[in-house]
């Protein structure tokens, strides 16, 4: 689908504001690709059926079973510093696996990614260690954002504070509860001022009083001139947040550009607008037989009226 040209463009005024811009990411015809290992359920077979030929072709080639999953094909992207982008999608598009490859977590494939500064991923459940307490935690994950021991130290309460999780905060974070751990991660991972900052879906966890705090601390970052990353399944969070939007479809970005205009474009794809519509068609379809053109002219003047019709 084309995304108008100046969809492209984020809020520079003039061009020399334009040329000002400085790119904190650059993703060039990035692929990436997961190797399942494994052999499927063929479409035409029992369960029994399958198990039975795994069974029988294990040590052979055909036992080897890797599938192989694209799930990023030819991205490319510049990102500025001063940008919050958030990233749409359906289920499996490919949304996550792009921001965990600018986070240095998933290597491309093929194509480069170029960052220019650090990036830090919220909710990076690896460094954060369920059986040890949220204190402890903060520890380890601030050091291994980069922090020393002495500045850990000294910002160890304004984590606490932020995280606001009360007494939980010595007990092992295998105790709290999904919000309490969301904030946690938030607090450690932005600790640290990261130039880039990769959040996924963290802000659908918490409480309004925590999103607001979230989204104060989001645009601190990208007031300090950082980057943005969201991957959020709200629109509604997306146009709050964001000043750019990548959608992803099937792995490919489809489009990138202003929220309002790539969002619109997402909602007449696969949004209620594109069911509202195909009721009016068909409505549409029945006036025109039972009443003539005038008459279905007249609906449509109705629904839009702002319409050529
Ligand atoms: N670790 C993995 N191993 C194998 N395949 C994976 C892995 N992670 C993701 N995939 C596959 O890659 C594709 C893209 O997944 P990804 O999680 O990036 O999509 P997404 O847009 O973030 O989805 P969602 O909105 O459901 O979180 C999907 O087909 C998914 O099944």
């Amino acid at each position: 689908m084309a995304v108008p040209e100046d969809a492209g463009a984020p809020a520079a005024s003039s061009p020399a504001a334009q040329d000002e811009r400085i790119p904190s990411v650059i993703v060039s015809h990035v692929d990436i690709r997961y190797r399942i290992y494994g052999s499927p359920k063929r479409p035409e077979e029992t369960d029994e059926e399958g198990a039975v030929r795994r069974l029988l072709s294990r040590g052979g080639q055909a036992g080897l079973g890797v599938q192989e999953v694209h799930a990023v094909k030819n991205v490319s992207f510049v990102a500025y510093r001063g940008e919050s982008i958030g990233i749409i999608g359906r289920n499996g598009s490919g949304k996550s696996t792009l921001l965990r490859s600018v986070a240095g977590l998933v290597p491309p494939s093929s194509g480069t990614i170029w960052l220019g500064g650090r990036a830090a991923l919220l909710g990076v459940n690896a460094v954060l260690q369920k059986k040890l307490s949220g204190r402890d935690n903060i520890w380890i994950g601030a050091q291994a954002l980069g922090l020393t021991p002495a500045q850990v130290r000294r910002r160890m309460d304004d984590i606490i504070e932020f995280a606001d999780i009360g007494d939980f905060i010595d007990l092992p974070m295998s105790s709290y509860s999904s919000g309490m751990a969301a904030r946690l991660r938030f607090a450690i991972s932005t600790a640290v001022v990261p130039d880039i900052l990769i959040v996924d879906e963290a802000l659908a966890t918490g409480d309004e009083h925590f999103r607001a705090r979230a989204t104060e601390r989001i645009e601190q970052i990208r007031e300090q001139a950082g980057t943005v990353f969201i991957v959020a399944h709200s629109r509604k969070r997306i146009n709050q947040l964001c000043t750019r939007v990548l959608w992803m479809d099937d792995g490919r970005l489809l489009g990138d550009g202003r929220p309002s205009v790539v969002n619109g474009l997402y909602g007449r794809k696969y949004g209620r607008h594109r069911q509202v519509w195909k009721e009016r068609y068909e409505q549409i379809e029945r006036v025109m037989t039972e009443q003539g053109p005038e008459a279905a002219r007249e609906l449509l003047r109705r629904w839009e009226p702002e319409g050529n019709w």
